[in-house]
């Protein structure tokens, strides 16, 4: 039987050099547990700008739907903070979420109880956090029409819109309810219904959706600014949290700090399952570009490397082995190694994000 494909998207800034030492652990499975992939690299962000004037070309696009699942690092940067907006790198991710029908992405914050005491919050806050935010990552104010800068009288003025269709929020609540059947079977879902009709909607349809056919999930409705204030008074009374794609975006980064570093989460992108076989899906850190770290190997590579083990398990039905990537870096974060950003000021000496590579390789080794 063909190996399974990979298509490698690194980008820019700090992707590479996270995905640098992902490369190295997909080799470590060739060589030591007779996993092998097929693995083809592309451009995307302002990497495919710079070779090929747009941050996604079309053969790339098309590789990315024939691949069993595409891993990518980062796009972006202030190099290109200046360029029209419909070829900036972020397009080049957005298009490839689109096209690919990503609508679930799947953000875990998960707190390694080494690192319990370098959170934000207090020790007892974080211990043992395990929550798993969904956010809907295809249609929202990230997509909707009417967009863009337009004159209006004498002055400018910018537009977004966020659409919702019943059928959009339908399918990523049944996401999130199917998640939840396999976890603590506790949705609360985010949105602000208060101000906002398409959050009006939202609440109503995943409530439809749970009363229809997840009556045994327990559902909480919330409003996301109350939820983001919850996440940091209280993050373990949430476990699995439903929202949009805007707040999705802030909730999870804000999450990030909960476990010690943006640097630290994961995401798995999912479509719809085709048939008997494993859906659509993109894989990449929560993280961007890292412009103010990108080239000085400061970078943490695990948020990369744990989206790698995301991938085992939601493409390649290798949860063991998923679960053998993630407690290697529960060991090395135990024993000790910290990339910068895992520390204080006065923390001592951080690892390079190669000897983070190093050591996780190590103790891939250990747990044979
Ligand atoms: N999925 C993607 O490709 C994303 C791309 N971006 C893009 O990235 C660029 C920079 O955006 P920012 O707002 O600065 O967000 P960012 O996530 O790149 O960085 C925010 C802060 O977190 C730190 N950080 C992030 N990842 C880290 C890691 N792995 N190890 C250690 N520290 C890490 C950075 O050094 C920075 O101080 C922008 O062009 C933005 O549009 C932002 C978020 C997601
Ligand atoms: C397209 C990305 C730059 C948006 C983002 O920040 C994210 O998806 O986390
Ligand atoms: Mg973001």
């Amino acid at each position: 039987m063909a190996n399974p494909s990979l298509l490698i998207l690194a980008g820019d800034g700090i992707g590479p050099e996270v995905m640098d030492q992902v490369k190295r652990v997909i080799a470590w499975f060739g060589d030591k547990r007779d996993l092998s992939f097929d693995v083809s690299e592309d451009l995307v962000g302002g990497a495919a700008y710079d070779a090929h004037g747009t941050p996604l070309h079309d053969d790339t696009m098309a590789r990315a739907l024939e691949v069993d699942a595409v891993l990518l690092g980062a796009v972006g940067g202030p190099k290109y903070d200046d360029l029209d907006f419909s070829v900036k790198p972020e397009r080049g991710l957005l298009r490839l979420r689109k096209e690919m029908d990503l609508f679930s992405n799947l953000r875990p914050a998960q707190c390694f109880d080494a690192l319990a005491d370098f959170s934000s919050l207090k020790k007892d806050i974080v211990a043992g956090l395990d929550i798993m935010i969904v956010r809907e990552l295809t249609s929202g104010v990230y997509f909707g029409e009417p967009r863009g800068i337009f004159e209006e009288g004498n002055e400018r003025v910018g537009i977004n819109t966020q659409r919702y269709t019943e059928g959009e929020i339908d399918r990523v609540a049944r996401s999130a309810f199917e998640l939840a059947r396999r976890r603590s079977s506790k949705v609360c879902s985010m949105e602000k219904a208060n101000v906002m009709e398409s959050g009006i909607l939202w609440r109503e349809v995943v409530q439809k959706v749970r009363d229809a056919d997840y009556p045994d999930i327990e559902l909480s409705h919330m409003y996301a600014d109350n939820g983001a204030m919850q996440l940091v008074r209280a993050p373990k009374q949430f476990d699995v949290i439903l929202t949009d794609n805007l707040f999705g975006d802030i909730l999870s980064d804000c999450a990030a700090m909960l476990t010690g570093s943006l640097g630290m989460l994961p995401s798995a992108s999912l479509g719809a399952p085709t048939g008997d076989g494993p859906p659509r899906a993109l894989y990449e850190p929560v993280h961007g570009s890292a412009p103010d770290i990108a080239g000085q190997g400061k970078a943490n590579p695990i948020a990369c490397i744990l989206s790698f083990a995301m991938a085992l398990r939601y493409s390649f039905d290798q949860g063991e082995e998923a679960t053998r990537v993630e407690t290697a870096i529960e060991k090395v974060l135990a024993d000790g190694a910290r990339t910068a950003d895992l520390m204080g000021e006065d923390g001592g000496t951080p690892v390079t994000t190669t000897q983070m590579g190093d050591a996780i390789l190590a103790a891939l080794d250990q747990s044979l």
